[in-house]
């Protein structure tokens, strides 16, 4: 077994693997440096896991399932700390990863992506990779993270490019922290009222409709350069962002996949590669 994690702009993505096969995946707050140096000498895959599932349930929530049943299904354990596959986008926090004993730090040039620049995110590229060789290629990849980015690929699985932007939470949190009257606000579940008769609905609205039509948008422009290209959904608020489309532009989110796992498909498939 190994773990894969995913080091994002919010928070980290964990996944379980055994071989090539995805066990769960989970995602939880960054871990204090002192945390990280116990994980190295945890002798069981349980012990290490107790030690990254934080007790606080909001952050812990596991993706898929309960975590506490999780734990209880793992029967046998290697008897040292399992080999972890990371990729990030935050160096910072790679540096605290690099005392990990059986740590592997994914590079961009391991994603064969043709034609990529040097400074792209490694997130970008693995999503891209795991989305292409998952639904074909063309592709392209909208991850709607701390940042939403759009990702894509054409036929010849060469980069054709992309575009970065605040995501939903980065824009309510900046419209917050940068003005003197604007309130923290979150994200609704549904779509709100366009029109708002108060500050916290006319801050949603502005994020939310904005951002649909600009997705919509891309995706559009995206079906008239490839009339057979997929799109594929991913990112923390990709739900949110769905249900939102779904609202408005019902016959785009038909043509749409939404996947939790894009970057772990990408890692999985990096991993087999090197070896
Ligand atoms: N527990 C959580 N912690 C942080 N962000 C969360 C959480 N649950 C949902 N989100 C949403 O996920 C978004 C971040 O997406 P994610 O893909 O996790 O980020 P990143 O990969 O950049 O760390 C935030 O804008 C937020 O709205
Ligand atoms: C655009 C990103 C900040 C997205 O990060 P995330 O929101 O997933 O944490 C990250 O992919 C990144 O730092 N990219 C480097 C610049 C580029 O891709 O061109
Ligand atoms: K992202």
């Amino acid at each position: 077994m190994w773990l894969a994690l995913m080091i994002g702009n919010s928070r980290l993505h964990w996944a379980h693997f055994t071989g090539e096969t995805l066990i769960h995946a989970w995602d939880t707050d960054y871990l204090p440096a002192d945390v990280i140096q116990q994980l190295s000498q945890s002798q069981t895959l349980k012990d290490l896991l107790l030690k990254i599932f934080p007790s606080n349930e909001a952050t812990g929530k596991a993706r898929h399932g309960n975590m506490e049943d999780f734990l209880k299904t793992l029967s046998s354990s290697p008897p040292s700390p399992p080999p972890l596959l990371v990729a990030s986008v935050v160096p910072s926090q790679t540096a605290l990863w690099q005392t990990y004993p059986n740590v592997r730090i994914l590079t961009l040039d391991q994603v064969p992506i043709k034609g990529i620049y040097p400074t792209l995110g490694i997130d970008r590229a693995l999503a891209l990779w795991g989305a292409g060789n998952n639904w074909g290629f063309p592709v392209l990849v909208i991850d709607a993270g701390t940042a939403l980015t759009f990702t894509a690929a054409d036929a010849n699985q060469h980069l054709v490019g992309g575009a970065i932007l605040p995501g939903l939470g980065l824009q309510l949190a900046t419209l917050a922290e940068r003005t003197g009257q604007l309130p923290t606000v979150e994200l609704p579940q549904q779509l709100p009222q366009r029109y708002a008769l108060n500050t916290q609905e006319a801050m949603q609205s502005g994020v939310i409709y904005t951002l649909v039509a600009g997705i919509k948008d891309f995706i559009e422009a995206w079906w008239r350069d490839f009339p057979q290209g997929n799109v594929v959904m991913t990112g923390g608020d990709r739900t949110l962002l769905v249900n939102y489309l779904q609202s408005q532009f019902p016959e785009i989110v038909d043509s749409l996949n939404v996947e939790a796992n894009l970057i772990f498909w990408g890692m999985r498939s990096a991993a087999l590669l090197q070896r």
